[in-house]
């Protein structure tokens, strides 16, 4: 995003580029399901794409969803919207290549195989993304709540000379023009999701609440209390960054707080954090990321699974599952409580 961004709103985008085509979403996964609910519940002509046997089926025939294999939602679609993991999308691109006519579109919700080369559409296919940023639940949840979800929009391939325009309605249709979309390109797309999930919004807030959980309890302080400061309190800080920046979360603790938080935070996250960082990105940059993630699937995940089970076995996962627990027990209480005086009323 550059200075001169360009915003989009509701009102910049024209329904007609896409109320009367047919959409196909391949997967119905975190992202899938989201899109393929709102594009229905928006008046398009929605098909789900998954293999024979998948799980999700019957999830997306239950949300009122005709579901086939990806071969075939995509011969009869104008834009196939790829939201199947990445690393499995070259394959279901495979199936569905030769399915895609001139003037169709290939859509996607990040940048990943378009970037690094693992999928290479034909020159006459308009390749476009809407890439939201918030996990896909959330995109759904908020277009129920009739709230917006911004994304980010970009055009790899304008083969209809109207690839924006389409890019646009879809983004309307799935309830991000609510909020706004933000124009870029599939390489900054790519790169800045890539780096913000591994240094910053997943990996690097992941590590930084272990080392906090880990430093109290090895000091000897018990586990419940580390929890809740490491854990559970951060999402009430993040709610006030949320919504109010740096500055909304700075006001609303106390003095003593913003004082040490300004003298010590640059103390954990030193130097040493940022040069890592900027390590991070380079891979990320210069295609070593993609590569060994390339390889890791090949090998058939050998470090992924290993690293996901050290993650779940974490002691911190288990104190948390126990206080969770107590807590909408008490959240149910408080509600039934509540609900008691308003009878009593
Ligand atoms: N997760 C998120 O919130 C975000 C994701 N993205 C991007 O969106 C895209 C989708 O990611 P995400 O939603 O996380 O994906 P998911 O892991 O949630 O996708 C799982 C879905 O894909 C299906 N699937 C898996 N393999 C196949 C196959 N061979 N053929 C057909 N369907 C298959 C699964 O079906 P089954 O039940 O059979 O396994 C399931 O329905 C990615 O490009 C990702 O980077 C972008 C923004 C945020
Ligand atoms: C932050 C993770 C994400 O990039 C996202 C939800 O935006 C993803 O790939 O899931
Ligand atoms: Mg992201
Ligand atoms: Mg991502």
């Amino acid at each position: 995003m550059t200075d001169d961004a360009s915003i989009y709103y509701d009102e910049d985008a024209q329904r007609s580029q896409i109320e009367d085509k047919t959409v196909a979403v391949l997967g119905y996964g975190s992202q899938g399901h989201a899109h393929a609910q709102n594009l229905a519940d928006s008046g398009i002509d929605v098909r789900v794409g998954l293999k024979e046997g998948s799980s999700s089926r019957e999830a997306a025939r239950e949300d009122g969803l005709e579901v086939g294999t990806p071969k075939e939602v995509a011969a009869g679609a104008d834009i196939v919207s790829v939201l199947v993991p990445d690393t499995i999308q070259p394959a279901v691109y495979e199936q569905i290549e030769e399915e895609l006519e001139p003037g169709n579109t290939l859509q996607f919700a990040h940048g990943f195989n378009i970037h690094y080369n693992q999928i290479k559409p034909p020159e006459d296919v308009d390749v476009t993304m809407i890439a939201p940023k918030t996990p896909g639940h959330l995109l759904r949840r908020n277009y129920e709540n009739d709230e917006g979800t911004p994304a980010l929009l970009a055009v790899y391939q304008d083969a209809t000379g109207e690839a924006k325009e389409e890019a646009l309605a879809y983004g309307q249709a799935i309830g991000c023009t609510r909020a706004g979309v933000v124009e870029t390109t599939f390489r900054e797309e790519t790169e800045t999701d890539l780096f913000g999930e591994q240094a910053v919004l997943c990996g690097g807030i992941a590590s930084l609440i272990k080392q906090g959980y880990e430093t109290l309890v090895d000091a000897g302080y018990s586990p419940q209390m580390a929890y809740f400061e490491c854990l559970n309190e951060m999402k009430l800080i993040v709610d006030l960054m949320y919504e109010d920046g740096l500055g909304g979360m700075w006001d609303s603790v106390s003095d003593t707080a913003e004082y040490g938080g300004l003298t010590q935070g640059d103390v954990v996250i030193d130097d040493h954090a940022r040069e890592n960082m900027e390590q991070v990105l380079e891979a990320v940059q210069d295609g070593t990321f993609a590569r060994e993630w390339i390889a890791e699937n090949q090998a058939g995940r050998p470090s992924y699974t290993q690293l996901r089970q050290a993650e779940k076995d974490h002691e911190i996962e288990a104190v948390g599952a126990e206080l969770r627990a107590l807590f909408a027990w008490a959240e149910e209480e408080t509600e039934d409580e509540q609900e008691k005086v308003t009878a009593d009323d």
